[in-house]
């Protein structure tokens, strides 16, 4: 007779970064449609909203006294300031899905990664590079949410922001987005089947050989 052996396992908190325009978000997008055991940790930002964002699904946009008052109440696990705006992870958004048992998703900057690293040293983080600079700039500008200005000042940081792939645990280069997720959906079902993550595998295993 078949069995099947259902073993949990905690939720997994998940980051991807990479400089501005490289491509994260189109992959994060691209996992969530195709991945149910994932969800996002939707950030609050003081950044304007761009054309096509929604409230509450791609950030909750907050004044900076609504952010300052965050601040003050411990409500962020992570916040740092991104292109002289402030960004920060919601420890209520995390919590909620790791309760539901749902992996989840951050798409969040160098400096929040070192952050979150200090609440979990667990936490897995995956750092996508973009194919060249000049394909980097041709995104940004494709993309067209952003002004000259903007898209100057974010080329102008993207070689600092690189500068921490060695900080990361799986470095990609997002040449082709279908080949990029496929890699990001491989580590994120390898990382899953972690040993140190199952819960009751040691009683399992008990169970096989006393
Ligand atoms: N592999 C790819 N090939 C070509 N274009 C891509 C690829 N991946 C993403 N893009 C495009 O590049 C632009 C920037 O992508 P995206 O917004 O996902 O970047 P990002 O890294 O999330 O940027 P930010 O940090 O500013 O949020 C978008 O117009 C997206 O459609
Ligand atoms: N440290 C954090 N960084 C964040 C968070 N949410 C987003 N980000 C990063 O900001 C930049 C710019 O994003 P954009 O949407 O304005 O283009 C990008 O690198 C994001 O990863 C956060 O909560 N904390």
């Amino acid at each position: 007779m078949a069995t099947s052996i259902q073993l949990k396992r905690r939720g997994l908190l998940f980051v991807l970064s990479s400089p501005s325009g490289a491509g994260k978000t189109t992959i994060a997008r691209m996992l969530l449609a195709q991945d149910e055991g994932i969800s996002l940790s939707v950030s609050a930002t003081t950044r304007p909203m761009r054309e096509g964002e929604v409230e509450g699904r791609d950030y909750h946009f907050v004044t900076d006294a609504e952010f300052d008052r965050m601040v003050e109440s411990g409500a962020f696990l992570e916040w740092a300031h991104v292109f002289g705006r402030r960004y920060g992870t919601l420890r209520n958004e995390v919590w909620k899905s790791i309760e539901n048992g749902c992996d989840v998703l951050l798409d969040i900057d160098w400096q929040g990664t070192q952050q979150l690293k200090q609440v979990d040293p667990d936490i897995v983080r995956v750092f996508i590079l973009p194919p060249s600079m000049k394909e980097l700039e041709r995104r940004l500008r494709a993309r067209g949410t952003d002004s000259d200005e903007v898209i100057q000042s974010r080329m102008e940081r993207a070689a600092g922001e690189i500068s921490h792939w060695a900080e990361y645990d799986y470095v990609l280069v997002n040449e082709d987005a279908e080949t990029c997720l496929s890699k990001v959906q491989a580590i994120l079902d390898a990382e899953r089947l972690k040993a140190t993550r199952r819960i009751g595998l040691h009683d399992f295993v008990r169970s096989l050989i006393g």
